[in-house]
């Protein structure tokens, strides 16, 4: 069902004016595909759509992230959803977004937040299950406001995942998984895109209370046992 959605200016007051023309530019698409799915029940109905848990991880490229994002899955019960993976799925399934999204990867920047937020919605609801952990999203105040236009269900913990630059680029040109996106040239882009997209939504959560910084520095081990308080309780 669609159902009609709430004036933008109230949601992007605290996004920089450099990106009021990108989060102008999706409404028509939030219009088209906003829907009651995944919403919270009203009260008063009698159905009870299910409401996923949703938890947000990020940092920046090459910090751990993924990694740790499988031990946290495991451990906890949680279904990994990597926005980075999905869209590289689109690229190798020669989908119709394959050839923008590729040329985006490869430069280092972020993927419009339609395609993204259209993925990450499929993949949500496609699944069997109701907890996710949602890997390397939202990238940009934009990505954020368009999920809360779509999806629109809060996120009840943020981690974010943090570390020096030059270790980011050490772990990032010893990857070896043959990205695209995985050389100086690109790292480069991608660590300023970083700083300048995705830490204003870091600083988004921290204000709101939600965001636990995690020390990405020390081995796998150390750096999980340093997240499993959160999820423990
Ligand atoms: N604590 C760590 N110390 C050293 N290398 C790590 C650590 N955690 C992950 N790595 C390695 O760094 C690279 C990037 O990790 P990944 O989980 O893919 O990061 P992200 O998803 O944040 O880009 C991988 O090769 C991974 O094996
Ligand atoms: O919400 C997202 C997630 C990823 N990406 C793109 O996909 C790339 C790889 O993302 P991923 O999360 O896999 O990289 P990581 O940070 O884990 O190295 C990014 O640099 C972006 O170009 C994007 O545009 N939006
Ligand atoms: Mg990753």
């Amino acid at each position: 069902m669609l159902r009609r959605v709430s004036p933008l200016s109230k949601l992007i007051s605290a996004a920089k004016p450099s990106l009021l023309n990108q989060v102008a530019c999706g409404l028509n698409f939030l219009e088209a595909f906003s829907t009651d799915a995944l919403k919270p029940a009203e009260a008063g109905t009698t159905s009870k759509p299910r409401t996923p848990t949703i938890n947000f991880v990020l940092g920046g490229p090459g910090v751990g992230k993924g990694t740790q994002c499988t031990r946290i899955a495991e451990t906890f019960g949680f279904t990994h959803l990597s926005v980075g993976d999905l869209l590289r799925k689109e690229i190798s399934s020669d989908t119709e977004y394959g050839t923008m999204i590729l040329e985006t990867i490869t430069k280092g920047k972020i993927v419009a937040s339609e395609v993204t937020v259209k993925l990450l919605k499929a993949a949500i609801e496609s699944s069997d299950t109701d907890r996710f952990l949602i890997d390397g999203f939202p990238r940009s105040e934009e990505n954020r406001v368009a999920y809360e236009q779509i999806i629109g269900i809060e996120p009840e913990v943020v981690l974010f995942f943090d570390c020096n630059e030059e270790e980011m680029v050490k772990r990032i040109l010893h990857r070896n998984q043959g990205r695209v996106d995985d050389n100086l040239d690109t790292t480069k882009e991608r660590l300023k895109v970083f700083e300048a997209y995705t830490l204003p939504v870091i600083r988004y959560y921290s204000q709101k209370g939600k965001l636990h910084k995690i020390n990405a520095i020390g081995t796998e081990d150390e750096i999980f046992e340093r997240v499993r308080p959160i999820f423990a309780t």
